[in-house]
């Protein structure tokens, strides 16, 4: 009976753990993003472009959207912000004894603002039948040496909302071979490419492992019942349940095991 109790009772190392959300001007899935990192137990807090102030965060989330209306290119303009350039210096500091470099999570336009700031390698272009595409999509995670990933089983299926127009993942043929060989594919698409992403990419890990980018949005598919809607192209017998939730889930048990 206690040990049922206990095992109902909130976690309360995860509630310790801060997950900073970063908001440019344009940005849309703030509120989805904080709401996730809340549900999965942990601490979300606000993170204004403009500051320099990482606000004492054990990671970062840059969110989706349309950061200064996708000018110039999506995300190139947000990644000159102040607060990514706290965010890149804490991701990439070489840390002393013990004390590891900051996981990033950069969701689609966040993806996008991660490349542009040279955190992940390659681009993201204009999806390959140039409309914006929303719907349920299946993915595979290939990479569980992640903070954001490592509660999954190594090719573990899963489905999440995908909803971009510049959502095609492109890199020089030296830079996609490096990220197969090196295990650095996070995020495989899974059935018909949805937007002609070199290898089916979907999302990327930096070399250590810490900084993760994908196009589709697992802040969208953290409670039953909701998901994109069926329009576009592709198999669309699926809808998105909670599977985006883990990734949240297992950054918190990552970091509180840490
Ligand atoms: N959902 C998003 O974050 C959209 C990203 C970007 N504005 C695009 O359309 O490609």
């Amino acid at each position: 009976m206690i040990a049922d109790l206990r095992q109902d009772a909130p976690d309360s190392r995860l509630a310790e753990v801060r997950v900073g959300v970063v908001t440019f001007p344009g940005t849309l899935d703030e509120r989805d993003a904080a709401r996730a990192v809340r549900l999965a137990g942990g601490t979300p807090v606000p993170l204004w472009y403009q500051d320099s102030d990482l606000r004492d965060v054990d990671a970062v989330v840059v969110p989706g959207g349309f950061s200064y209306g996708d000018y110039l290119r999506a995300g190139a303009i947000a990644a000159k912000a102040p607060m990514m350039a706290e965010v890149a210096r804490a991701a990439t500091a070489e840390g002393t004894s013990g004390s590891a470099p900051l996981p990033v999570l950069g969701i689609c336009n966040g993806f996008q603002v991660l490349t542009e700031t040279h955190l992940l390698p390659g681009s993201m272009i204009k999806n390959d039948h140039l409309k914006f595409l929303c719907r349920d999509q299946r993915l595979a995670v290939e990479s569980t040496a992640t903070p954001w990933t490592a509660d999954f089983e190594a090719g573990e299926e899963i489905v999440v909302p995908l909803k971009n127009q510049d959502g095609q993942y492109v890199a020089d043929a030296r830079t996609l071979e490096a990220l197969e060989a090196e295990g650095r594919v996070v995020f495989r698409y899974v059935g018909e490419n949805p937007n002609g992403s070199r290898n089916g990419i979907a999302g990327v890990a930096n070399a250590r492992g810490n900084v993760v980018g994908l196009m589709p949005h697992p802040e969208h598919a953290v409670e039953p019942g909701f998901g994109a809607s069926s329009s576009g192209r592709g198999d669309v017998a699926m809808r998105s349940g909670t599977d985006g939730l883990r990734i949240f889930s297992s950054l918190l048990h990552q970091l509180v095991s840490a």
